[in-house]
């Protein structure tokens, strides 16, 4: 059976083994839609990478539907794993072997026909070509990092996976990077990545999923996260200093934010942003200047993590 999503489980689990046992993913539902530029987000140890490596075939589930392009995990492990590419977080490489060898050995163990690999595409794609007799050791982090991304590419899946990629990466890389991983999602490649960096996931990725303590807090398209606080400051910079808030703000939610500085909580919804106008207006302040502060995703993040961060400590 095919699924349209790129990714479908359902009721995913894990538990480590070990003498003190860890449930790392406490039965986790989520569709990653096919086509998608999809960010997963979450604190360390959240489970981000077990569910990963579950679906790349590298850790057993303990329960739990999992299906890759329309393939079940256990009924069609070969196809499943065909689907899909893992770059991942670690940088393991053979030291000896060159960014040529080992796209050949890995299209090789992908049954890639000779005729049908693209080493030469891919490497130069990523802007490794000139490197590609030359010792893996010899390469720095960044290319590195480019290279596993080629090398998750080999067999061309319909779904790219991409681990933590920026970690410990320099701007300019990541640039680089991003433009091929757009490159590829614009022809239709699915791509997948998790980040900590949350105006990474805003600025990249349509759809994001958090996952918090193994389970998902929520999975939206990026847009309707935002809009989930629609709460945003206003800024209002004042030609005079003042010592304290004067009293035609009386029941707004105002703050001194410095001697020539108001602050307005305010609701997108409704009419706050047209009271505080007309009080300011009324107030006889003299304005030289208005500004907004909106919300992104690190405010809904912590929002919709702190309950479940309070529920781990108690
Ligand atoms: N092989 C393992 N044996 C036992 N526990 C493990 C193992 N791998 C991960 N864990 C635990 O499972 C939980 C989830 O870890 P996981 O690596 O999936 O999180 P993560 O979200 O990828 O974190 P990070 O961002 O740090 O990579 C953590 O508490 C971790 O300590």
């Amino acid at each position: 059976m095919t699924s349209p999503s790129a990714i479908h489980v359902r009721s995913l689990e894990k538990t480590y083994g070990g003498p003190s046992p860890k449930r790392a993913l406490k039965g986790i539902d989520l569709d990653i839609p096919q086509g998608s530029m999809f960010g997963l987000l979450g604190p360390n140890g959240a489970g981000k990478s077990t569910f990963i490596n579950i679906l790349a075939g590298l850790v057993n589930k303990s329960s739990g539907e999992a299906r890759v392009w329309g393939f079940d995990l256990d009924e069609n492990p070969r196809n499943a794993r065909a689907s899909i590419g893992v770059v991942p977080q670690e940088l393991v490489f053979d030291a000896f072997f060159t960014p040529w060898e080992m796209m050949e050995v890995q299209a090789g163990m992908y049954g890639v026909p000779k005729s049908e690999r693209r080493t030469e595409e891919l490497l130069k794609a990523v802007h490794l070509w000139d490197k590609r007799h030359a010792y893996s050791r010899t390469l720095s982090g960044g290319m590195k990092r480019r290279l596993l991304v080629a090398k998750a590419m080999v067999h061309t899946p319909p779904v790219l996976i991409l681990d933590e990629p920026t970690a410990g990466v320099d701007i300019e890389l990541r640039q680089l990077l991003w433009t091929y991983v757009r490159e590829l999602h614009a022809r239709g490649t699915t791509i997948v990545l998790t980040t900590h960096y949350l105006e990474e996931a805003e600025e990249l990725c349509d759809t994001i999923a958090i996952i918090n303590h193994g389970e998902v807090v929520c999975s939206e398209p990026t847009p309707d996260l935002l809009a989930r606080i629609d709460e945003k400051e206003i800024l209002i910079d004042l030609a005079s200093e003042i010592s304290e808030i004067p009293q035609h703000f009386n029941g707004f939610r105002a703050r001194l934010a410095g001697p020539n500085r108001l602050a307005f909580q305010v609701s997108r919804k409704g009419n706050d942003v047209g009271a505080v106008l007309a009080a300011l207006s009324a107030s006889g302040l003299e304005v030289r200047d208005l500004s907004t502060d909106e919300t992104d995703l690190e405010d809904i993040f912590l929002q919709l993590t702190r309950g479940s961060d309070a529920d781990a400590a108690a």
